[in-house]
């Protein structure tokens, strides 16, 4: 494939913002733009207007011939032979797109929790161990004959000095984390990048994020990607050309100080759909160890099976509420610019994965699509002291939450009290604590902790029997719902149980609607 045949990403001629040239079944790109395609400098560039080859990874009947972007997590980077089975999807998809995709790494394997409790270990036992960070990197420059010495040493020394550090001072703060657990990315990508352009001849490059324009607040271990940076990653991509494979680090950026923050775990999905989103990108693939999005969490329901397509809402919903798939905020920068999101099985690249669009036309022999638990919340009642139905109740519960800056997932309410639900994660036993202080000037409260919320994202208009059923069968096997809660976005119906119960009420319920 020689440089020409590349074309500037996003910029096809007279193409709608989101739209793409459409590939027909035989393979040849349909439509009159497909003639002439202009780069965004103006340019003419020559287009090869050819068979598209099979479908060798699920996705040709609706390939389009825009940028792609490739994401692997960690699970399917856990070593040398996962990274040439990820080389093997990154060439066949640029063979696919005739384009070079953008790819985004997760750490290898466990190495963000192995580096996690490296900084734990060095705090707390005064032991400095990066053994299994160094094997995993040293492993894989091995197989591919890469010298380590330069390519990943250099990092592996400041990751030691940095544990020598938190081990003296006795400290680690979370910025101090953020910037421990970027070393996993920041191995990935520098490995990866040269071993493509060692073994595979190709012109791959890695770049750690905030150099091609990832700016975040100073939240650390969960920060914000702001705004501008958007227009800073189009022109970073822009100005590098379609002729480089970009290797980029999920997961982190830095602050305004120049501090290095990372965007909560998980967080390379997202990274993804904003680089997506930011040079719009035909499709964002999202390369797991699982054929996508499954009825429930394989861990707990083993026969849980593939679900071909969900909309951005349904999506994010079941993260939020616990499904571990994908990063809660993922589908924000898709949803804006309706960039159609995939999620599909690096062991299994033939199947189709999940589709993620704007909207989908829902079944009617499967009620329900998916069911997600989110454990470890807390219960909260609040009954008022107040005459019976005193308007300004709930204004001034909700003013109570504000103040302390409390998000609240779930909630019911009648008209002298409110139930509802908090991520006990997310809120801290101090903040608890002043939360109960303050709403029991005008209410009687109680906050019980160990409780899950399971989740049915489900067709709206079947809500009545989903319910019917739902409660019929928690009912059969003992398992007392103790609130129940249909959102605004009404496909969304949760229970609220005891954290034991979560995992029998997720088998019982998948036993209702997808069957034994
Ligand atoms: N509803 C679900 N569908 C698919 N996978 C799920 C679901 N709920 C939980 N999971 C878990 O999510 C894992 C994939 O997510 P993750 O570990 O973040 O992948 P990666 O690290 O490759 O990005 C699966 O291995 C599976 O155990
Ligand atoms: N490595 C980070 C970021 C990430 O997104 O990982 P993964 O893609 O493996 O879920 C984490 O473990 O949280």
């Amino acid at each position: 494939m020689d440089g020409g045949c590349f074309v500037s990403t996003g910029v096809l001629a007279k193409r709608a913002r989101g739209g793409s040239l459409s590939v027909d079944r035989s393979g040849f790109v349909a439509g009159r733009s497909a003639a002439r395609v202009v780069s965004n400098r103006g340019r003419c560039v020559r287009m090869v207007v050819a068979p598209i080859p099979t479908d060798a990874t699920g996705t040709s009947s609706d390939v389009t011939l825009d940028r792609v972007i490739c994401k692997f997590g960690g699970s399917s980077l856990a070593d040398s032979t996962r990274l040439r089975e990820v080389t093997k999807i990154v060439k066949m998809q640029t063979e696919l797109t005739r384009k070079f995709p953008v790819v985004v790494l997760s750490a290898m394997g466990p190495s963000t929790n192995e580096l996690l409790r490296a900084g734990e270990r060095a705090l707390t036992e005064g032991v400095v161990d990066i053994s299994s960070v160094r094997s995993r990197a040293y492993e894989a420059c091995d197989s591919f004959g890469l010298n380590k010495e330069e390519l990943v040493d250099p990092l592996l020394t400041n990751l030691d000095q940095l544990l020598l550090g938190i081990k003296f001072l006795r400290e680690l703060t979370p910025r101090g984390k953020d910037y421990l657990v970027s070393f996993g990315e920041r191995l990935s990508v520098r490995i990866m990048a040269a071993h493509l352009a060692k073994n595979e001849d190709l012109p791959a490059k890695a770049f750690d994020a905030f150099d091609v324009g990832f700016l975040t607040d100073s939240n650390f271990l969960n920060a914000e990607i702001q705004p501008e940076s958007l227009d800073k990653i189009a022109r970073f991509f822009d100005e590098l050309g379609p002729n480089t494979v970009a290797i980029v680090t999920g997961f982190i950026g830095k602050d305004i100080n120049g501090e290095i923050t990372t965007l909560g775990r998980g967080g390379s999905d997202l990274t993804a759909t904003t680089i997506g989103a930011a040079i719009n990108a035909s499709e964002v693939q999202v390369w797991k160890d699982v054929d996508g999005i499954l009825s429930t969490d394989p861990r707990v329901v083993e026969r849980a099976v593939p679900v071909p397509s969900v909309t951005y809402t349904e999506a994010a919903e079941m993260a939020y509420f616990g499904a571990k798939v994908l990063h809660p905020v993922a589908m924000m920068p898709a949803m804006k610019n309706r960039i159609t999101v995939r999620v599909k099985n690096s062991y299994n690249p033939t199947h189709p994965g999940t589709k993620i669009l704007p909207e989908r036309k829902l079944s009617d022999d499967t009620p329900v699509t998916a069911i997600s638990v989110k454990r470890n919340v807390q219960l909260v009642d609040i009954v008022s002291t107040r005459m019976l139905g005193a308007y300004g109740f709930l204004a001034e519960v909700f003013k109570i939450f504000a103040q302390h800056q409390v998000s609240v997932d779930m909630i019911a309410t009648s008209e002298v009290s409110i139930s509802l639900t908090l991520d006990s994660v997310a809120c801290s036993e101090s903040t608890v604590c002043t939360l109960k202080t303050d709403l029991e000037t005008i209410a009687n409260t109680s906050f019980q902790n160990g409780k899950s919320i399971v989740s049915l994202v489900s067709n709206q208009t079947k809500s009545s029997l989903i319910l019917g059923k739902a409660a019929n069968a928690l009912a059969e096997n003992g398992i007392q719902i103790q609130m129940v809660s249909q959102g605004a976005a009404k496909f969304n119906i949760g229970f609220v149980l005891d954290n034991e119960e979560a995992n029998k009420a997720v088998e019982v319920l998948h036993d209702v609607f997808f069957g034994r």
